[in-house]
């Protein structure tokens, strides 16, 4: 497989195959896939968890499963039955030496029934404690060797890439000392999947009005949201132990400071977009007691009208002290970014799902006119909105028609939408394609996984030595404790609304 080459054939074994990243996300991405004729040729799935299922009854399972999380426009039952012909069961415990043993003629004869390449692409969907004990017990049986042209191998890692700093980096030394190289190792982050936070590249890199403005002298602040109405569902078991730091902000929200505050690559390659990247990362202004105290809030969920509390959700311990929202202020050290706060928050059990970056840009230097509507409309705002009804809004000042010279904001609206459809919903087809390629671009290389568990490591120890740091109650359906609020009026500024962002869509808020 050269890069961003499509073999002509290819096994993906998926790790963790009765689980919910399978069901919901992988198997509905590869059947989109499948759908657009953009698998290899000759294409097998096996699945492998610990359940013992016959074929025929996982292929029944995701046959089911499909119709229940593919979009009714993608339904197709005949392709879902060719689809499903393509898939394949192993039974085995992944934490078990000796299983392996069996998976490799299991895995060799299902390769020679579809062509022979000796093309295999592990994808991890277990849980994280099993992320260094695959890749080693795969090399035991010598099924993670690239043998040149035929028999590539390469492995996709789940997110949470390790559980902090000193895990990280043991989980790298892992893949690197003793089974794949990082040519081979495609950790993913599903964020850098979805069509519109690419877009935020093209964006800022192929226009030139933002760039000359892109910076500390025009940039007063920018916020990071990405909030969701809906709970931890049935992952209480990993969620508790995770937490929204680890879940959602080391990864996802992170990644999106990052995209918002990189310098141009100098080449559109894997090389020079995530070396631009990790300098991001490496200039994260690392975190003083006095800022994790002050600049980080943590909240969790409480019951409101008929919503339980998160302590009472299956898995979660009825004391547990796991924040499910989180608000930070985070600034970075250079030269282009120097004073300017980042304000990023996420969390469960908001009023809405959505993702959006707001910049905000300086006010104007003298407010020369009146403010219709008792609102002044001094400063530019740029709202890129990743999910849902993508778009990208820039309001500015305008005179208000008619006598005197009041002016008021308006809003310049860009609709994804009206481009006509647009993949918006398959980041995981889309970053699970660029790994058949070979391209590795969208995927987080070693060198930034570490340069951010270094910044938030000390996050996680200070809360684990200081376990009556405050962890506050908001009400299930609201948007977060108070103190987030009061975080960000250190600005004089209050979170913008993401439900009155937009002008042109709509976005459903229970508020
Ligand atoms: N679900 C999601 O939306 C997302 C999940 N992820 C990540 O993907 C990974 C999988 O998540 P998810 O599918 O939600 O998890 P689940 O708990 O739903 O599934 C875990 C899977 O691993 C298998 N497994 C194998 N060995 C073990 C073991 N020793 N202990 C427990 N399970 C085992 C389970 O099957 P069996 O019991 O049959 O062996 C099951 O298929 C996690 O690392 C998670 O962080 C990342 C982004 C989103
Ligand atoms: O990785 C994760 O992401 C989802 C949110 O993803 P989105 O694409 O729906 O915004 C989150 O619900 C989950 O807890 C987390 O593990």
């Amino acid at each position: 497989m050269d890069v961003k080459m499509k073999p002509q054939s290819l096994v993906m074994v998926i790790f963790g195959a009765s689980g919910d990243l399978t069901r919901r996300k992988l198997i509905p991405a590869l059947y989109l896939l499948y759908k657009h004729n953009r698998l290899p040729e000759n294409f097998a799935i096996l699945g492998v968890a610990r359940t013992a299922f016959t074929d025929d009854e996982f292929r029944e399972r995701i046959h089911l499963q499909l119709l229940r999380f593919v979009k009714p426009e993608d339904v197709n039952e005949e392709k879902i039955r060719s689809f499903v012909s393509l898939i394949n069961y192993f039974p085995m415990d992944p934490a078990d030496p000796d299983e392996y043993l069996r998976l490799q003629p299991r895995l060799l004869k299902l390769d020679q029934m579809i062509g022979n390449g000796e093309n295999y692409i592990y994808y991890l969907a277990t849980p994280p404690s099993l992320y260094g004990v695959i890749p080693q017990y795969l090399k035991n049986v010598g099924l993670n060797l690239s043998k040149g042209p035929k028999g590539n191998k390469r492995i996709i890692v789940e997110k949470p890439f390790g559980y902090d700093l000193e895990s990280a980096l043991e989980l790298n030394n892992i893949y690197y000392k003793d089974a794949f190289r990082e040519d081979q190792i495609f950790r993913i982050d599903h964020y850098l999947g979805k069509e519109t936070v690419q877009n935020i590249l093209a964006l800022r890199f192929a226009n030139t009005v933002f760039e000359p403005v892109w910076n500390r002298n025009y940039i007063d602040y920018v916020e990071v949201t990405a909030v969701e109405n809906m709970g931890i569902e049935q992952r209480g078991g990993y969620f508790d132990d995770a937490g929204t730091l680890r879940d959602m902000v080391q990864n996802h929200l992170i990644q999106l400071v990052a995209l918002t505050a990189m310098e141009p690559p100098t080449a559109f390659n894997p090389d020079s977009f995530r070396d631009e990247l990790a300098k991001v990362y490496q200039s994260l202004t690392p975190l003083t007691e006095k800022d994790i105290n002050q600049h980080i809030i943590r909240g969790q969920y409480t019951a409101s009208e008929g919503r339980k509390a998160y302590r009472e959700e299956k898995d979660v311990a009825p004391d547990s002290r796991t924040e499910t929202f989180l608000a930070m202020k985070l600034s970075i050290s250079n030269w282009r970014w120097s004073g300017v706060p980042f304000y990023i928050r996420t969390g469960k059990q908001m009023p809405t799902k959505v993702s959006e970056i707001v910049v905000h840009f300086k006010p104007t230097p003298f407010p020369l006119f009146n403010c219709a509507e008792r609102t002044c409309p001094t400063a530019n705002l740029l709202i890129i909105r990743i999910q849902p009804n993508e778009g990208i809004v820039l309001k500015f000042g305008l005179k208000v028609p008619g006598s005197g010279f009041d002016v008021k904001q308006v809003a310049m609206d860009f609709s994804y939408s009206s481009l006509g459809p647009i993949p918006t919903e398959d980041a995981y087809a889309r970053l699970i394609e660029d790994c058949i390629l070979g391209d590795s671009t969208l995927f987080t290389r070693s060198d930034a996984v570490e340069a951010c568990w270094k910044y938030f490591t000390p996050v996680l120890e200070y809360w684990k030595n200081h376990p009556e740091s405050p962890l506050y109650g908001y009400p299930a359906g609201t948007w977060g404790p108070r103190e987030a609020d009061m975080l960000i009026q250190e600005q004089n500024a209050e979170w913008s609304n993401p439900c009155k962002n937009l002008t042109n869509t709509e976005l459903y808020c229970e508020l």
